[in-house]
C-alpha cells in the first residue's frame, strides 16, 4: 500500500505538490492521472524519498522509502526508463542491481523472461529502443519480487502489441496481490487499464474513484434518431432534457415552441422521406425517451445510450486546473501561483 498524507512540495515559488493525501491499494491497478505539470512525477518522486516534503508525508506499506531495510523488496519503481548506463548489457545491468541489492541472480532470468527482453539479455542497452528502455525498466522494478510497484508514464514508447503486453502485465501483478500505481497520459487506454483512479490537476487531489464510479458520474447521453425530431425535441425539453441536433447531414430540429407538442405528425414537419434527425439527449435515459415518444405516437429509429469516454471524463474534471492549455494555437504556460 501506498499511504500519502497531506503532502506538499515545493520548487521555489511553485507548489507542485499541495496537500494531496491519497491511498493506492493493493490488488488494484490504480491509476494515476493528471494533465501536463499537475504534479504526477512529483509525488512519485516524494514517495521514492528524492523530494524533501515541504509538509505531509508519504509511506510505503507503512514506513518512509529510505527508512526500508531492504527497499527494492518492498517497492519497484520506474521513474525515468532512459536513466541507465547505456554501455552495459541488459543482463549486466540486472545483475549489478541485484548483487547490490542482495537479490539472487536467477531473478535476472526470471525478470529478463517476464518483460519479454530473453532474446536481447546479452545486447548494449544504448542500442534500446524506448520501448525496450520501458521494459528494462520494468524488469529492474520486478527483480525484488515487491508486493508495490510504481511506475511513471511506462506506456511511453510502447507499440500496440507492448500496450496489450503491459496491460497484461498489470493486471496478473494486481490479481496476486500487489499495489500497482502508473501515470499515464493515455486516458482512453487508462479506462482500459486501470480499476481505480487517481486525479490531480495544480497538485490537489480532483477525484479518487473506481474507474467504473468516475463512468457513472460522468454519464453520456442519448442518441436518439427521428423522423419528428421537432415534436420530439419539445416534449422532452418539457420534461427537463437538453436536446441537441448533430450534425449528421440530417435536417436541424426546430425550436420547441415553433411546434404544439401534440401536433400529428403529417403537420408537424415530419421528415417522412429525409433521413432522420440525430438528437443529442441528456437529462433522460433511453427508457424515459422511449415512454415519451410512445406517448405521442412519435417513432424511434435509435435509442442508444452513450457512455462519456474517460477522455470526456478528464477534461470536464481537470479543465480549471490545467497548467499549459493551448490559446490562438500557442501552448501557453499559465502564471505560476
Ligand atoms: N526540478 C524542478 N524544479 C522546478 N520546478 C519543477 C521541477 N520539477 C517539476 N517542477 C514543476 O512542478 C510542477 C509539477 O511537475 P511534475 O513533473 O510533477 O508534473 P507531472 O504531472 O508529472 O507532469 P508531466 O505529465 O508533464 O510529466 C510543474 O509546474 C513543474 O514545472
Amino acid at each position: 500500500m501506498i499511504e500519502v498524507r497531506g503532502l506538499s512540495v515545493r520548487y521555489g515559488r511553485t507548489l507542485a505538490v499541495d496537500d494531496l493525501t491519497c491511498t493506492v491499494k493493493p490488488g488494484l491497478v490504480t491509476g494515476f492521472l493528471g494533465p501536463n505539470g499537475a504534479g504526477k512525477s512529483t509525488t512519485m518522486r516524494a514517495v521514492l524519498g528524492l523530494e524533501v516534503p515541504a509538509s505531509g508525508e508519504a509511506l510505503v506499506d507503512g514506513r518512509p522509502y529510505a527508512s526500508l531495510r531492504r527497499p527494492m523488496r518492498t517497492m519497484g519503481a520506474l521513474l525515468d526508463a532512459g536513466a541507465v548506463h547505456g554501455g552495459r548489457s541488459a543482463r549486466d545491468h540486472l545483475g549489478c542491481l541485484a548483487r547490490s541489492n542482495g537479490i539472487d541472480r536467477a531473478r535476472v532470468t526470471a525478470v529478463l523472461d517476464q518483460v519479454g527482453l530473453t532474446d536481447v539479455a546479452g545486447k548494449r542497452i544504448g542500442g534500446f529502443s524506448l520501448g525496450m528502455k520501458q521494459r528494462l525498466g520494468m524488469a529492474a522494478a520486478l527483480l525484488g519480487d515487491p508486493a508495490v510497484l510504481m511506475f511513471d508514464e511506462p506506456l511511453n514508447g510502447l507499440d500496440p502489441e507492448g500496450i496489450r503486453w503491459l496491460r497484461g502485465l498489470l493486471r496478473s501483478l494486481a490479481d496476486e496481490g500487489r499495489t500497482v500505481l502508473l501515470s499515464s497520459h493515455l486516458m482512453n487506454e487508462m479506462a482500459l487499464t486501470a480499476d481505480h483512479v487517481i486525479v490531480i490537476g495544480r497538485g490537489r487531489l480532483i477525484a479518487d474513484a473506481a474507474m467504473n464510479a468516475l463512468a457513472a458520474h460522468f454519464q453520456g447521453d442519448v442518441l436518439v434518431r427521428t423522423r419528428h425530431p421537432e415534436r420530439l425535441t419539445a416534449i422532452m425539453r418539457a420534461h427537463g432534457a437538453t436536446v441537441v441536433t448533430e450534425d449528421d447531414g440530417a435536417q436541424p430540429a426546430a425550436q420547441p415552441a415553433a411546434q404544439p407538442a401534440a401536433q400529428p405528425a403529417a403537420q408537424s414537419g415530419a421528415q417522412s422521406g429525409a433521413r432522420p434527425a440525430a438528437l443529442s439527449v441528456h437529462g433522460l435515459d433511453a427508457s424515459e425517451i422511449g415512454v415519451l415518444a410512445l406517448s405521442q405516437g412519435i417513432a424511434l429509429e435509435e435509442l442508444t445510450p452513450r457512455a462519456a469516454s474517460l477522455e470526456e471524463a478528464f477534461m470536464r474534471l481537470t479543465e480549471d486546473s490545467t497548467e499549459y492549455r493551448s490559446e490562438s494555437g500557442t501552448a501557453q504556460k499559465e502564471a505560476v501561483r
